[in-house]
């Protein structure tokens, strides 16, 4: 799945802002940004759902629209809406008439995702858990290369989160297929996801595997000095970042301890404490995100 610069303004907001990025098959990409990042529009732009001001996005190399039977291409869960007088399998078979697939897909995919025992019951009483696994079989009647899910982790407990991941790895890993799914939390998805695209503000922030930005997680070293303005001149150079983190103290990533205690001692700065540490991917994520979270909250308040 391509999209290549994507843009959708409404009104004064830019949602989604010059978007680009590739999805691989065989892996689960986690498509991570925080509330208001502009996911929602993205995929619903993917899914043919809303046009674009500008930009395509492109599944095997043919927009949504022009594929013929969709449901084959792609299944997506964006929201799940059911009539809640009918049972999850009855549901199922009114997407099997409409797709033109045969009727015992719907038991097919009931058993996948593990509602056998309440395919009878209305859907309507089904648990936010269950309706999620509802949606998923929906996703899945057509036997789609391609599945794209937002928030699918939202309402289930740590169990079914756990049945979700394997079942999502499973999805890619031995069946070869593409699957995106969104989140605003990089903690759900980073057990499930093999890379992530992460969006802040409609635009792109960052596109790689998760073993990359844990590589890049692993980089920080903290420095407390009575002299940080001086330490900072003195390890500023090509490929370092220096950032405060409260009085007297900075981290600095691109440069080791020793070199960094080097360049104090070339200096003349007095060190009271220089420490590589691993800063976890979630903080990671949040110092990626965080301009962008800035501008969501300015931006909404404005408005
Ligand atoms: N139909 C619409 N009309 C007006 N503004 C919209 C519409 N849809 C989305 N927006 C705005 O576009 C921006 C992006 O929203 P979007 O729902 O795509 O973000 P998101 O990343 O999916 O957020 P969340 O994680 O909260 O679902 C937000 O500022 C939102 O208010």
């Amino acid at each position: 799945m391509e999209v290549r610069g994507l843009t959708k303004t409404f009104g004064s907001v830019t949602a989604v802002d010059s978007l680009s990025f590739t999805v691989e098959p065989g892996q689960v990409t986690g498509f991570l940004g925080p509330n208001g990042a502009g996911k929602t529009t993205t995929l619903r732009m993917a899914l043919g759902l809303i046009t674009p001001d500008r930009g395509t996005t492109t599944i095997g190399g043919t927009p949504y629209a022009a594929l013929r039977q969709p449901a084959r291409h792609v299944g997506a869960v964006l929201e799940t809406a059911f009539h809640p007088g009918r049972s999850g399998r009855d549901h199922l078979r009114v997407y099997c008439r409409a797709a033109g697939l045969p009727a015992s897909r719907a038991d097919e995919v009931l058993a996948r995702v593990g509602l056998t025992p309440a395919a009878r019951r209305k859907a309507g009483n089904y648990s936010l858990g269950m309706r999620q696994r509802l949606g998923l079989a929906t996703a899945l009647l057509g036997d789609p290369r391609v599945l794209v899910l937002d928030e699918p982790a939202n309402g289930l407990d740590p169990e079914g989160i756990q049945w979700l991941r394997g079942f999502l790895r499973h999805l890619a890993h031995d069946e070869g297929r593409t699957v995106l799914i969104s989140s605003h939390l990089l903690s759900e998805v980073e057990q499930t996801a093999d890379r992530v695209v992460i969006v802040g503000a409609g635009k792109l922030v960052r596109e790689g595997s998760l073993d990359e930005l844990r590589r890049e997680s692993a980089g920080t070293v903290t420095v407390r000095t009575p002299q940080a303005d001086a330490l900072a001149a003195a390890v500023a150079g090509p490929g370092v970042a220096v950032t405060t983190a409260g009085p007297g103290a900075l981290q600095v990533s691109g440069l080791t301890t020793d070199e960094i205690g080097h360049r104090a001692f070339v200096a003349g700065v007095e060190l009271h404490e220089l420490s590589a540490r691993t800063s976890g991917l979630e903080e990671v994520y949040f110092r990626l995100t965080a301009g962008a979270e800035q501008y969501a909250a300015t931006s909404g308040s404005a408005s």
